[in-house]
């Protein structure tokens, strides 16, 4: 499945779309809301469920699926970049026969339609009736170009508008008349060339019976005009056109930001052909190429080098620009950049599968999910702006009667109150916060699956780290082999060896390679009847003898444990080493003693989560008496040993149980499902193993396990500016309304307060990306 068939919900809307949500109190109940249509049966609750688990459970969030039998088609719209144009959207399309869901991407200015039409004709219709023109976008195809949020010829327009609107307010001004007919001819010009736009888009809403922000600038204008105040109704439509275009300039920002991260692959290789190398776009090398990179460019394609050696950046995939030394064997990875060196390498990966290319489409698809503010903002907004309308209408009809004051004075604030109806900056602050924090995460190496974990992040109280490859190196050596019983060591250690030939676990790894040092020209003998013994070790018949290798564990089940063995055992593990046994059919024959080295960001690692408040349990299948060795050099209170796999998953349950959120953090192998367990799944090494970028809901991308503490506080301060421009959004709102109800608020102060209040949250969700 590629990225683009994972449907995935809207980033930024006026109103809650009719899947995303049921309030919380209504929970399992079907979504009451205006826009529920008859497809409303395509709705699976499944993916909407999301919305109705408490605030502090951040599992099982899913992506929406496909709904059954409908086809599917994107279009980028490029006039769609506002939650107005949404709503717009949706109204005009959710009451169309055979459409069972949209899904919005206003950053990227996507929309995917399901459907069950027999041409889809229709859509690309109504979307061209709202103005909206529709490009079809094919699947799987790279996007086109965005449109620039602002041309030259939009500039133009804007300035001649501000210059009339400020020369009209000065001529009134002076002349303390606002109906002149120079005032007049000025506001005109304004209005018609920075405020067309918004009256035209005014008129489509109006036409749609959509109550948007258009419709509501373009009545507060008219008003305005109406009651004579022509200077100010030109101010206004002027300051409007200039929040949105700020607004849509900040967009592009938080864009630019992710598209930067992605935009790195060369489009050329340099590719091996016959004797010589030619150069050949990367869509068209296959798999087995060979290809070259030297000194100072780009790696084009995920490789595996091949001869020659290099030392690379490998920023743009780990966030770490340390120069990294790749020799024969080693993977590239496509985007990271050779600074020294000269390699060929076999190409392991087409273009489109490369890990740059799966960490754009994560980033793609975590964009386009909701996080839960977001969903608590759109709920709010949808209540927000008819409550402020009826409001306005009530001011401006029992204001006079109630009051005696002029009609006109009363009309006059009423159209303030049409003004800070609009919910954008609320409603837009989100997003962007959400879409930079995961920009500036990307931007050091960790990939995070969504805003949901963004978010989720700063709940999480207690987090499991896997032993082998999380906090270790994953790299064991063998240390020692001692004899039990008759059977000489070598023979032993060459058994031994013989088992683990067949296994990949790191143990037999650590095991076969001590082998090969001690005993360099021998080979391994026969082994029939293998088999690997999850958790435990692998058994093999030898020269007709069954025999195991594996831990104590192993050793009691096969009932051949004695006290004389655990004494021994026991002073390797003490020493924090990992024990394996040989058992023959005679009984346990030697023991093998393999270490495995912390890493040395580990304990800075374990240090930094305390201090956040966050406890550390170390999880392991490894013994006990190791376990307690390692998790003691790290400060780990809380230590788990001799975990079989399905344990490791019942240890996050009881983790949840007793102290809250809980992640995990592992390789992403052979922890899978505790990954899945966990509220929020952490893999490291994510780009070295596929799986683990896949499954893992944030992905560490080097081996760093102090970027889990980083991740967490990265969540934090996104939730800090996510209330902070919430408060800021509502605040302003609130201040407004008072004024206008006193009657000391004017129409510019109120449009003026929106636009600076958009700018401050826009501005206040860009600041994740600095730092
Ligand atoms: N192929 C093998 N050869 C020898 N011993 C093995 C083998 N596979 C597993 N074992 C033993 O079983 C134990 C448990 O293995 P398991 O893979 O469940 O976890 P682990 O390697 O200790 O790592 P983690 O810390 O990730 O849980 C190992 O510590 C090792 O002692
Ligand atoms: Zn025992």
């Amino acid at each position: 499945m590629t990225q683009h068939d994972k449907p995935a919900s809207s980033s930024c809307q006026l109103a809650p779309q009719k899947d995303a949500c049921c309030s919380s109190t209504s929970c399992g109940q079907p979504a009451v809301s205006p826009e529920t249509t008859e497809n409303d049966g395509h709705h699976d609750h499944k993916a909407a469920d999301a919305c109705c688990s408490p605030a502090t459970n951040v599992s099982n969030l899913t992506p929406g699926s496909t709904p059954e039998g409908a086809s599917r088609v994107r279009y980028r719209i490029d006039k769609m970049d506002c939650p107005t144009e949404e709503r717009l959207i949706r109204n005009r399309l959710e009451s169309m026969k055979g459409i069972s869901r949209l899904d919005f991407n206003l950053l990227n200015r996507e929309l995917t339609v399901y459907h069950q039409l027999e041409d889809p004709k229709a859509i690309v219709t109504a979307l061209n009736s709202l103005e909206m023109a529709p490009q079809l976008l094919e699947a799987g195809a790279p996007a086109t170009p965005v449109r620039p949020a602002l041309d030259s010829k939009d500039k133009i327009l804007l300035a001649i508008g501000g210059l009339a609107a400020i020369s009209a307010e000065g001529i009134a001004w002076v002349t303390t008349q606002e109906t002149g007919w120079s005032v007049i001819a000025l506001a005109l010009v304004s209005i018609l060339s920075a405020g067309l736009p918004t009256l035209k888009k005014g008129w489509i809403a109006l036409s749609n019976l959509t109550l948007n922000i258009y419709f509501l600038m373009s009545l507060a204008v008219m008003g305005a005009v109406i009651i004579g105040k022509w200077p100010e109704a030109a101010m206004v439509i002027f300051l409007f056109a200039v929040a949105e275009a700020i607004e849509a300039l900040s967009l592009e920002r938080a864009r630019n930001a992710v598209k930067s991260l992605t935009a790195l692959a060369p489009e050329i290789a340099e590719v091996q052909a016959g004797d010589g190398w030619q150069e050949q776009p990367v869509a068209s090398v296959n798999v087995g190429s060979r290809i070259r990179v030297r000194t100072g460019s780009r790696v084009p394609l995920d490789a595996r080098v091949d001869s020659g050696r290099a030392a690379l950046n490998q920023a743009p995939i780990t966030g770490e620009s340390l120069p990294v030394d790749k020799q024969i064997g080693d993977s590239l990875y496509a985007g990271s950049i050779v600074t020294d060196g000269v390699v060929e390498a076999v190409v392991t990966a087409a273009a489109g599968e490369s890990t740059l290319a799966r960490i754009a489409a994560a980033i793609q698809d975590a964009q386009s999910e909701r996080a839960p503010t977001q969903r608590f903002v759109d709920q709010f907004a949808h209540y927000y702006t008819p409550a402020v309308v009826v409001v306005a209408i009530a001011l401006a009809v029992f204001g006079p009667l109630i009051t005696g004051g002029a009609w006109s004075e009363w009309l006059y604030q009423s159209l303030v109150l049409l003004v800070i109806a609009c919910p954008c900056a609320l409603v837009i602050s989100t997003p962007v916060t959400v879409v930079s924090g995961l920009a500036a995460a990307a931007k050091h190496g960790i990939l995070i699956k969504g805003g949901v974990y963004l978010e989720g992040g700063r709940l999480l109280k207690v987090i499991a780290l896997d032993k082998t490859g999380t906090l270790t190196q994953g790299k064991p050596v063998l240390t020692d082999a001692i004899p039990f019983g008759d059977m000489p060591i070598e023979t032993a250690l060459l058994m031994a060896a013989s088992l683990d030939d067949h296994s990949t676990h790191p143990v037999a790894k650590a095991l076969v390679d001590g082998w090969k040092t001690r005993q360099p020209n021998a080979n391994t003998l026969p082994v029939a009847d293998f088999g690997v013994l999850n958790g435990r070790g692998v058994k093999g018949t030898i020269n007709g003898q069954p025999c195991y290798l594996g831990n104590h564990r192993l050793v009691e089940e096969l009932d051949v444990c004695s006290k004389e063995l655990e004494a021994k055992l026991a002073v390797l593990e003490n020493a924090g080493k990992t024990v394996i046994i040989l058992c023959v059919p005679s009984g346990p024959a030697a023991i093998f003693g393999v270490a495995d080295t912390i890493r040395p960001e580990s304990l800075q690692a374990v240090t930094a989560l305390k201090e956040l408040h966050i406890k550390p349990v170390m999880l392991t299948g490894d013994n006990p008496a190791t376990a307690r060795s390692i998790a003691d050099q790290l400060g780990i209170e809380d230590a788990r040993g001799n975990l079989l796999p399905e344990d490791k998953q019942a240890a996050i349950a009881d983790m949840k149980n007793s102290y809250g959120a809980a992640g995990m953090v592992g390789d992403g192998v052979n922890d899978a499902p505790a990954l899945a367990r966990a509220d929020i799944g952490f893999a490291m090494g994510a780009a070295g193993t596929a799986t683990a970028l896949e499954t893992a809901d944030v992905a560490i991308m080097d081996d760093d396990p102090r970027k889990i503490a980083d991740f967490v506080v990265l969540s934090r301060r996104t939730s800090v500016v996510l209330k902070q421009n919430i408060a800021l959004a509502l605040g302003i709102k609130a201040v407004f309304l008072v004024l206008a109800f006193t009657g000391v608020a004017t129409l510019w102060m109120a449009v003026f307060a929106d636009m600076g209040g958009s700018l401050l949250v826009v501005f206040n969700g860009l600041r994740l990306l600095r730092r």
